[in-house]
């Protein structure tokens, strides 16, 4: 049995957060000590733009390759950061409960979607929700930002004053990540995931490890804090992503579900500017919910999505493909 568990993560607050919770998890279910070990990644200390460097995946490489130097023995990621091609030694060895999968708006005065001002600035970097932005407030004014979560919601508060080019009147922001670093009394609105669904995987965290053998009280371990129908449901709206070729900054918003017998997967690929967009929905009977029966639905559900996806012009739409 490992005398100590070492757990890399980014350094940021959201990922210190998570991290944390579920290595006590961890480290309680192998009876071990837990150590973690922060990462720097070029995604966080980088000011430019996501697409500019590389996409999302640029906060996974560092993690990965510290995992892969045998300075960890584990790494937490929030899945949605995590691009969906296979990497050469490692592999996912666990998806832990999903946490709330929403996009929320916080907002000045409490405002909604509906009832912010004409022309009012929204902050966020994410195509998808510049995509849905778009395509439900055409008169919105768009800012793109980066930056932590706190640095996000700060620009939203008197921090600025209201001649300051740096000051918002909302952004869009993960309801996962602001539950976990409990700031959710900053939302003024959920949003629907039928109406706006979301990045695949978000609000679910992955645990990568290095293929090949593990040591048997970290295997129990990761078998404890694993969850079938997350595990499940990510798996499906990560080959909707993996089917279009495209990566995971693209705008794609994908949400699945298992409700009684039924898993359901819907997805929407949106065009940059989003005008338009395309749906699919499909849903499939697993046998049973065992892990098998539920990859095997997912996969079902997912290969009907991506194909109708393509056959209706999606490709072309968003050029989601090259997207990094
Ligand atoms: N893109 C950054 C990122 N990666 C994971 C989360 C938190 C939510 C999650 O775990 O899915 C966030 C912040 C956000 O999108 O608001």
């Amino acid at each position: 049995m490992n005398a100590v568990i070492r757990v890399g993560t980014r350094g940021s607050a959201l990922a210190m957060a998570q991290t944390t919770a579920i290595a006590t998890r961890i480290g309680s279910a192998a009876k071990a000590e837990i150590e973690i070990v922060p990462v720097t990644t070029h995604g966080d200390t980088s000011r430019e733009s996501l697409a500019s460097i590389g996409g999302t995946g640029v906060f996974a490489s560092a993690l990965r390759e510290s995992l892969l130097a045998d300075e960890c023995d584990l790494i937490v990621h929030s899945l949605k950061d995590l691009p969906t091609g296979d990497y050469a030694g490692l592999r996912l060895a666990a998806t832990p409960k999903r946490a709330d999968a929403r996009d929320t708006l916080c907002a000045r005065d409490g405002h909604t979607l509906e009832t912010l001002p004409e022309g009012a600035r929204v902050g966020t970097g994410s195509p998808r929700r510049i995509a849905q932005l778009r395509a439900r407030r055409p008169d919105l004014d768009i800012v793109d930002i980066r930056g932590n979560i706190d640095s996000r919601l700060a620009r939203v508060s008197d921090d600025f004053a209201a001649d300051d080019p740096q000051r918002l009147d909302a952004v869009l922001l993960a309801a996962a990540g602001l539950g976990r670093l409990g700031k959710l009394e900053h939302v003024t609105e959920y949003l629907d995931l039928y109406e706006w669904p979301t990045a695949p995987g978000q609000g679910s965290l992955a645990i990568e490890v290095r293929a090949g053998a593990l040591d048997r009280g970290l295997s129990t371990a990761l078998e404890a804090v694993n969850h079938g129908a997350t595990a499940a449901t990510t798996l499906a709206e990560r080959l909707v992503l993996a089917g279009l070729e495209a990566g995971c900054s693209a705008p794609v918003g994908a949400t699945a579900s298992i409700d009684n017998e039924l898993f359901f997967l819907t997805a929407t690929v949106y065009s940059l500017d989003g005008m338009r967009s395309i749906t699919s929905s499909h849903a499939a009977s697993p046998e049973s919910h065992s892990a098998a029966h539920l990859a095997e639905a997912a996969r079902d559900v997912a290969e009907r999505v991506v194909a109708e996806l393509l056959g209706n012009g999606a490709a072309e739409l968003a050029a989601v493909k090259g997207t990094p």
